[in-house]
């Protein structure tokens, strides 16, 4: 049998072959001429739209505890407001060892002391003042009761659970020889660099560690996937040191320690001893609030997408066909690429890492590094104005605040970035303020501050325009100064504020890619 072909009955088949048989070779050229022009056309569309198209790019920039990634989860909240749904847990196994970290800061410092009362005063030594160790305490030491040591014991336990997180979290950074984030004790007798930061590789499927091992069970809190009832939880060790760690950070000889080292640990990345009630709560579900505070050190580079949507304010005629261009173009919804970066130099002096890759004029630059970096529209560079009166963890010999500043420079005066948008977020004004209101004189780091008011407002201008005038000086080419005042643990002022840049870097990408 033979089966008809599918086209046998399509009419338009039939009428196309009649209408080819009757064609002439030089109508069949033109026809093919037309159809060429026609696919043309086509791809010459479709190359405009791929470039209308073109994602925005946003590189997030600034030294280490900057605020990069706290930053990039602003964006996240911003994209979705359900953005930490499945990390929750990872996020509350971050604030787990940042709980520990502050609280092994302190029992170092302890260790410290013993160490250096079991020293005797050159009084009463028989050999004199030359067996005695500088000692960075005043005189007289502090006196620790049996009660501090026995409290002390207690919470040896902790050290254990360190262990544990930081080999769920990052099998890979173990290695890293990484000193801590929190205020390096470096003028005691036994100084302790034993506290690596935790860290992840932007390449980490971190935030999958704690989802992957609860698969199955059926006491996951299904919204949070965190395993209440794992009987490895660190949660419960937290949970049954609880009492002892908010006795420890309450007592006065405790504090006094730490003030005689100059160390406010409520204002150092990953600060939870406030909250130890909340987070050490056998239920504890972190919230957004928490996450953002929540100190992880990036290593590497990540690159994160969305798609986000501007509304263009119209204010004036040009805006108005801008709008309305948007809008034909639909284009209200943009691909977005936020590069995070790991900001911490190499502990080598003067051999700076990822951020420097940057700063590399091609083609020294590897080719990996390429497809982050060209066609950037903005940078978002992160200035910590909290950190006059600190130095960095990767060098103790410069000062964070004027090395914020030599960053800045560098970038600005960069170049290959002559025709990104630089958007300078002086960042951690919280932090700022705080110290300010604790009588912490601005002048005594910032020589050149002078006697001008220890206020947040005098304070934050000087800098503002010493960022200003260094984007002044140095840039290659004449631009706009965008900056913003940011604490961007605040998500309601950070998103005021990303709205409007994100409404800004639109309007300059358009503006380029000559749609106005
Ligand atoms: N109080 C306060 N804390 C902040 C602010 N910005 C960031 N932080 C905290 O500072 C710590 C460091 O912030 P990150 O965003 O991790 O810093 P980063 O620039 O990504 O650092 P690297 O990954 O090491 O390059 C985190 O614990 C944040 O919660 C701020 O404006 N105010
Ligand atoms: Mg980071």
């Amino acid at each position: 049998m033979v089966r008809p072909s599918v086209t046998d009955d399509d009419p338009i088949t039939r009428a196309l072959e009649q209408f080819q048989e009757s064609e002439t070779p030089q109508q069949r050229a033109e026809a093919k001429a037309r159809s060429d022009a026609i696919d043309e056309e086509i791809n010459r569309q479709r190359q405009a739209e791929k470039r209308e198209q073109k994602p925005i790019k946003v590189l997030l920039l600034g030294q280490s505890e900057s605020g990069k990634s706290t930053t990039l989860k602003n964006f996240q909240l911003i994209h979705s407001n359900k953005a930490f749904k499945n990390e929750r847990a990872s996020w509350r196994a971050v604030i787990q060892l940042n709980v520990v970290r502050s609280i092994r800061l302190i029992l170092n410092l302890m260790n410290a002391v013993q160490a250096a009362s079991a020293y005797p005063s050159p009084d009463s030594s028989p050999i004199g003042e030359s067996s005695r160790p500088p000692s960075p305490w005043p005189e007289p030491i502090p006196v620790l009761t049996p009660e501090h040591l026995k409290l002390k014991m207690r919470l040896l336990p902790l050290f254990q659970v360190e262990e544990s997180l930081l080999r769920r979290l990052s099998p890979s950074s173990a290695n890293e020889p990484e000193a801590t984030h929190l205020h390096p004790v470096t003028n005691l007798p036994n100084p302790s660099r034993t506290t690596k930061e935790i860290s992840i590789h932007s390449t980490s499927p971190w935030k999958g560690a704690f989802g992957r091992l609860l698969t199955g069970r059926t006491s996951v809190d299904s919204n949070q996937g965190i395993d209440f009832d794992d009987p490895k939880d660190p949660g419960v060790v937290l949970h049954n040191c609880s009492e002892d760690m908010i006795k420890l950070w309450n007592d006065p000889t405790v504090r006094s320690l730490l003030a005689a080292n100059q160390i406010r640990l409520e204002d150092t990345s990953g600060f939870f001893l406030n909250d130890l009630e909340r987070v050490t709560a056998l239920k504890y579900v972190p919230s957004d609030d928490d996450i953002l505070k929540a100190r992880l050190k990036t290593i590497g580079v990540s690159e994160h997408r969305f798609v986000l949507k501007s509304g263009i304010s119209t204010t004036s005629a040009k805006e108005d066909s801008l709008l309305t261009k948007v809008r034909e173009g639909n284009l209200l919804s943009r691909d977005w690429r936020v590069y995070d970066v790991g900001g911490a130099r190499s502990l080598v002096r003067g051999n700076f890492s990822t951020f420097f890759l940057l700063l590399i004029p091609p083609p020294s630059r590897t080719a990996a590094w390429a497809p982050y970096f060209e066609d950037l529209d903005a940078i978002i560079f992160l200035a910590p104005l909290s950190g006059f009166d600190q130095t960095l963890v990767e060098d103790p010999e410069v000062n964070r605040l004027e090395d914020s500043m030599l960053l800045w420079k560098s970038v600005v005066s960069n170049p290959l970035l002559k025709q990104t948008n630089l958007i300078l977020f002086l960042n951690k004004c919280d932090i700022l303020k705080a110290k300010l209101e604790a009588g912490i004189q601005f002048a005594h780091s910032v020589v050149s501050y002078g006697d001008r008011p220890n206020t947040f407002e005098a304070t934050s201008d000087y800098m503002k325009k010493k960022f200003a005038a260094i984007h002044r000086q140095r840039s290659p080419v004449l631009r706009t100064f965008y900056c913003h005042f940011t604490s961007v643990t605040d998500v309601s002022s950070t998103f005021r504020i990303l709205d409007n840049v994100k409404d800004l870097i639109v309007r300059q990408n358009l503006t380029n890619s000559h749609l106005v």
